[in-house]
């Protein structure tokens, strides 16, 4: 029998891109509700109960609802909602964290989504703190820009749709000003940080695609490491994984420019590490999809995971 698999939110941005990634699986049963349906709470809880996992990409309030919904039943749930991402029963569904985390995942019931923003962060902090290179103190600062997707459908019509009463004109803008964006917990949680980073989120007049950067002193890192050092600790952190790749140094150094969109459409991670030889400063810089390894590609992943099928 094939798996059912259930996207709750199918019709939003996140579970619509889901969609088309499973469009031509035939190993996969697909149980879908008609988009005026969506919100039919007795129907949703009838196909979330009916599947063998279930995706949900709803809003954090509409995700802790299906939870309760399933409760008692044995429907495995991927959550790409802030919700549960610091939940102690929940794994953490970023593949690469560390070497165990993809076998958790396999075995897990419950899995919580990174959010777009700390898979990025996290991706650049982890191995610097598992090689003993950053103290847990480090004052560790995010800086980041993301496609207009990552705000869901309402941000998509007030970018795109001249005649919405809440239009957005800007180009650039920054938010997240008071220092308190929902994504600060995990990054902290899972870059075993012992505080939150100062987090400087931004959107961009581009759908899909997003630049998160961790500037880094080296004199403040364990050793006092060298570019090549820290470039050598992310390589071997992530070597032999497929969807997180390492730049290598003679490749990031001849490039000027890093473009935002550079891996729009597709479900990998691009890591560099940026500065000059013998300096003092480097930029660690991750490159990704907002909503491919951001959040469908990386639920999708995970979904293969929990079949076994990787
Ligand atoms: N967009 C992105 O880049 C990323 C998104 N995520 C997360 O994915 C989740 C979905 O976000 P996104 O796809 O962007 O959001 P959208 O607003 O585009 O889609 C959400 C969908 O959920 C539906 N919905 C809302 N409330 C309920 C409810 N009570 N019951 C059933 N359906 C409901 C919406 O229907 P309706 O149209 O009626 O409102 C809509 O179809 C969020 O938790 C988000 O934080 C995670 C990483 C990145
Ligand atoms: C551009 C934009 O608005 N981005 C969203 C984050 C994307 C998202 O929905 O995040 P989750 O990963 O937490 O689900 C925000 O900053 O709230």
């Amino acid at each position: 029998m094939k798996p059912k698999i259930f996207i709750d939110g199918e019709h939003g941005t996140t579970g619509l891109q889901i969609r088309t990634r499973l469009a031509g699986r035939t190993d996969l049963e697909i149980l879908s509700i008609p988009e005026e349906e969506r919100r039919n709470k007795d129907l949703r809880a009838d196909l979330l109960r009916s599947a063998d996992i279930a995706i949900l990409c709803l809003p954090d309030d509409a995700s802790r609802e299906a939870v309760i919904l399933l409760e008692g039943h044995a429907t495995r749930i991927i959550d790409t909602s802030t919700a549960h991402r610091t939940h102690s029963s929940w794994v953490y569904g970023f593949a690469e964290l560390e070497a165990l985390q993809a076998q958790r995942i396999r075995e897990a019931r419950l899995v919580a989504n990174p959010g777009c923003y700390p898979t990025g962060a996290i991706s650049l902090i982890r191995p610097l703190r598992d090689a003993g290179l950053m103290n847990s103190d480090y004052p560790v600062t995010v800086n980041a820009v993301s496609g207009y997707t990552g705000g869901g459908k309402q941000m998509i019509t007030q970018m795109e749709d001249v005649n919405h009463p809440e239009h957005m004109t800007e180009n650039n803008f920054l938010y997240g000003l008071n220092l308190k964006h929902k994504h600060l917990p995990e990054m902290q949680m899972y870059g075993k940080l012992d505080h939150a980073p100062i987090f400087a989120p931004s959107v961009g007049r581009f759908p899909q695609g997003m630049i998160v950067q961790v500037p880094v002193y080296l004199d403040h890192l364990k050793g006092k490491p060298t570019l090549a050092d820290v470039h050598k600790e992310l390589t071997a952190h992530y070597s032999g994984q497929k969807v997180v790749r390492v730049v290598p140094l003679e490749e990031s150094t001849a490039m000027a420019r890093v473009d935002a969109e550079m891996l729009a459409d597709t479900d990998g991670m691009n890591l560099f590490v940026f500065g000059s030889e013998g300096g003092k400063q480097i930029n660690l810089v991750a490159v990704l999809d907002n909503l491919g390894k951001g959040a469908s590609g990386a639920a999708v992943q995970n979904m293969n995971l929990m079949l076994g099928l990787s």
